[in-house]
């Protein structure tokens, strides 16, 4: 084991809402946690979940500075309560997915120059060409995504290259966006990061590369040769290829600390900086997700995803790059409205309470009796359909529920949206399938209980609801361990397993056809919008 008990390895989370940290030592229990949420302890940015929404309400930034401050109040938070930082052997991470940093001409100097005296965010308020980041939740560029669609030959065409076909959140089509609408900006940029190689950056004080995994979320890498795919940047921007620098293995070690972390909080300075990923393929790693296995991420977003070897890019769901093999891909469908219905359904229906939220879900029947209803607060991505449309039993639309039923009626809804969307992907539950659960709402059994209940198979939880954390730190360790050849399966085979949450209720299987996907108008399950 790489460093012994004595050692430690740091894994972090730049998500939507909060930045967070986990460590675990060398014998792969977790040591530490903690949090910073941008809403309430950085209030100065004004972030609603930790993002602005603009008036066109397609658009959704974030500032660039808000994370750069978190990571301040971050390492501060751990220093004050006593974490000793010479023990870290290594430190990866992961960002949400697809959000862009744009940093401006010189700030690379500064990155290599970082005073120890100072807080990062002083240092660093220069240098964004743009101080919002577009970020996963925008849906403005539908124009763009035409456009790189029609150059490489075709939806289905771009989703062979880059595992996905275009998408408004994916980061090329945000590029295209920036360039057009602010030409200043984009000519003052000398690097474009994700976020999560941003994240790496600051660690590293210098340009950090784009992991694989994450970079597949981009429609411009070629995921099966993993280098730029030189058609979809040259649909996206000119001189492209510069400004997003090279790609690297997601297991890659980027070099060590900076100095400011050394000089400033006791880092050694052999302390490696592991490429850093996308959340959702850092959860990937946390959860050490097996062939055959189902994960659900009850985040911010809602996923859905699954570790595959021999993938086929549709013009439905996304193929990315696997963060832990490279022989090897993951499937995944992402959910905009997720934790932002479930809390407003919780605040009208339930007084704000988690715990009258789950009593509703305990004092309904599975099934409903047959009400069923989806909440596409903003416009969702997979279908692409916005509004509530509740339907009764008879598969009539009406305009309201009862509370307990609207309750039930979402959550039954998501799931099902969930299970008719990863059969659509191919996937089966089988008499073995396992459901892994991870994100802030896999804490909640109640809801756990109907996701087991929609897909009549056993949900299976970690001890920490951040999967992505705890991932992040296992690859932190199994780089180092990589360099000895070992695989990932093989550094974290003593690491906990996953731990039995709920089964399906008795019925659920009889029961499964009744969850009645049938019923619902065909508007509300396809991916994508008839044009
Ligand atoms: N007891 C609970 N029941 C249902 N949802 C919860 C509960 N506790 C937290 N959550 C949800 O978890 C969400 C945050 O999840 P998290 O995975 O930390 O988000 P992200 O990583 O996107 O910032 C919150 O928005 C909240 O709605
Ligand atoms: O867009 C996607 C995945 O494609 C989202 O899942 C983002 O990666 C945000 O993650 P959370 O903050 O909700 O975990």
């Amino acid at each position: 084991m790489a460093g012994g008990a004595d050692s430690c390895f740091l894994g972090f989370d730049f998500s939507t809402q909060q930045l967070k940290v986990i460590a675990v030592d060398g014998n792969l229990e977790v040591i530490v946690q903690s949090s910073v949420q941008f809403d309430s302890e950085l209030p100065e940015f004004r972030t609603r979940g930790g993002v602005h929404i603009h008036d066109d309400k397609l658009t959704v930034t974030s500032p660039a500075l808000m994370f750069v401050k978190a990571l301040d109040v971050l390492l501060e938070k751990m220093r004050n309560a006593g974490f000793d930082f010479s023990r870290v052997k290594a430190i990866s991470g992961s960002g949400q997915q697809h959000g862009s940093v744009f940093w401006r001409k010189g700030a690379r100097q500064t990155l290599n120059h970082l005073d120890p005296q100072k807080h990062l965010h002083l240092q660093l308020q220069e240098c964004f060409a743009l101080q919002d980041c577009p970020v996963w939740m925008d849906s403005s560029t539908s124009d763009q995504c035409q456009f790189l669609e029609a150059a490489v030959g075709g939806a289905q065409r771009l989703a062979d290259i880059t595992g996905s076909r275009a998408y408004e959140r994916f980061t090329g089509s945000q590029i295209a966006k920036i360039y057009r609408s602010k030409p200043e900006e984009f000519s003052e940029t000398e690097r474009i990061s994700l976020i999560s190689s941003f994240a790496s950056s600051l660690f590293l004080g210098d340009y950090a590369p784009i992991d694989f995994s994450d970079g597949s979320g981009m429609n411009l890498m070629d995921i099966f040769e993993r280098r730029w795919s030189q058609v979809c940047l040259d649909a996206a921007a000119p001189q492209l290829a510069e400004r997003l620098g090279d790609l690297t293995p997601s297991a890659a070690v980027l070099g060590c600390v900076s100095l400011y972390y050394t000089e400033r909080f006791g880092f050694a300075p052999s302390c490696k900086v592991v490429a850093f990923t996308g959340d959702n393929p850092g959860s990937l790693a946390g959860m050490r997700l097996q062939e055959g296995d189902l994960a659900v991420s009850l985040g911010t977003s809602d996923t859905v995803f699954l570790w595959i070897r021999d993938p086929r890019p549709s013009t439905e769901g996304h193929i990315f790059c696997n963060p832990v093999d490279c022989g090897a891909y993951m499937a995944l469908i992402c959910f905009k409205n997720g934790s932002f219905p479930r809390e407003r359904i919780r605040d009208e229906c339930a007084g704000g309470s988690w715990e009258r939220f789950s009593a509703a879900l305990r004092s309904t029947p599975m099934g409903n009796h047959g009400n069923l209803g989806m909440y596409f607060d903003v416009m969702e991505i997979t279908p692409p359909a916005a509004g509530v449309h509740r339907f009764n039993a008879e598969g009539q639309r009406v305009s309201w529920f009862e509370q307990d039923v609207e309750i039930r009626a979402l959550l039954e809804g998501q799931f099902l949206a969930k299970r008719v969307h990863a059969e659509k992907l191919g996937y089966k539950i089988l008499a073995g399938t396992r459901v892994l659960a991870t994100g802030g709402a896999s804490s909640n059994k109640d809801i756990l209980q109907v996701l087991s209940d929609v897909f009549n198979a056993p949900v299976y939880t970690i001890d920490v609801t951040d999967s992505a954390c705890l991932g992040c730190a296992y690859r932190a360790l199994h780089a180092l361990e990589a360099e000895t050849g070992a695989s990932f399966t093989e550094t974290l085979r003593n690491a906990p397993e996953p731990q039995l949450a709920v089964r399906p209720t008795p019925g659920a299987q009889e029961h499964d056809a009744g969850y009645g996907g049938n019923k619902l108008p065909d508007e509300l399950l396809k991916d994508r919008r008839q044009t």
